[in-house]
């Protein structure tokens, strides 16, 4: 059964964050330009995309800001929404949300609709068109985060990703770790 609470996070504000803003080794996560889900899969024994929702929405389902960010030339009235958890030995560690323009769909783009449960990067990192706009490290809700403006031939996709506690992002009470919004109390 999925945290519908944990999808919620994924429309609350992206706060973008510099590279003084967080230790070293979570950066290094955060701007990782390889698989997130190779890079997961590599801590556990079983990574599986768990989809919460998927299909097509009016632009009223984007934030203004993801509107912004992914509109392309053409003036799309419906975008694919792909939202899902990763789940690593059946613990949820991060919570994914993809917003592709219709006009993102034409041609062998159109087989992001059918992916189901493969991962999003299987995809996109066999495309020999791939390229990235923006890669920006930040905080939603007070946990690590990201955002992505991807293309394939061209044509944008938007790719959000929150890592969740459980995740081995978070180092185990490690100081530091914690978004400081989730920074133990200083005595
Ligand atoms: C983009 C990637 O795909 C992952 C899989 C996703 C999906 O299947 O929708 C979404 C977020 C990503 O963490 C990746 O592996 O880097």
């Amino acid at each position: 059964m999925h945290d519908v609470s944990v999808q919620r996070l994924l429309t609350h504000q992206f706060r973008a964050l510099n590279e003084a803003e967080c230790a070293p080794d979570i950066y290094s996560w955060l701007v990782d330009e390889t698989s997130m889900t190779a890079r997961l899969a590599a801590y556990c024994q079983k990574l599986e995309v768990s989809i919460v929702k998927e299909g097509f929405f009016s632009e009223h389902s984007l934030t203004t800001e993801e509107h912004g960010l992914v509109v392309g030339h053409a003036k799309d009235a419906r975008f694919w929404l792909r939202e899902v958890q990763l789940v690593a030995d059946g613990e949820p560690w991060l919570a994914g949300r993809t917003v592709i323009p219709e006009s993102s769909l034409q041609g062998p783009e159109a087989s992001l609709m059918a992916l189901g449960t493969r991962p999003l990067g299987h995809y996109l990192f066999q495309s020999s068109s791939l390229c990235r706009d923006f890669l920006t490290p930040g905080i939603m809700s007070g946990l690590w985060a990201r955002r992505s403006l991807l293309r394939l031939a061209g044509k944008p996709l938007l790719l959000t990703e929150i890592f969740l506690p459980a995740s081995p992002l978070y180092p185990p009470l490690a100081k530091g770790s914690l978004p400081c919004t989730l920074q133990p109390l200083q005595k």
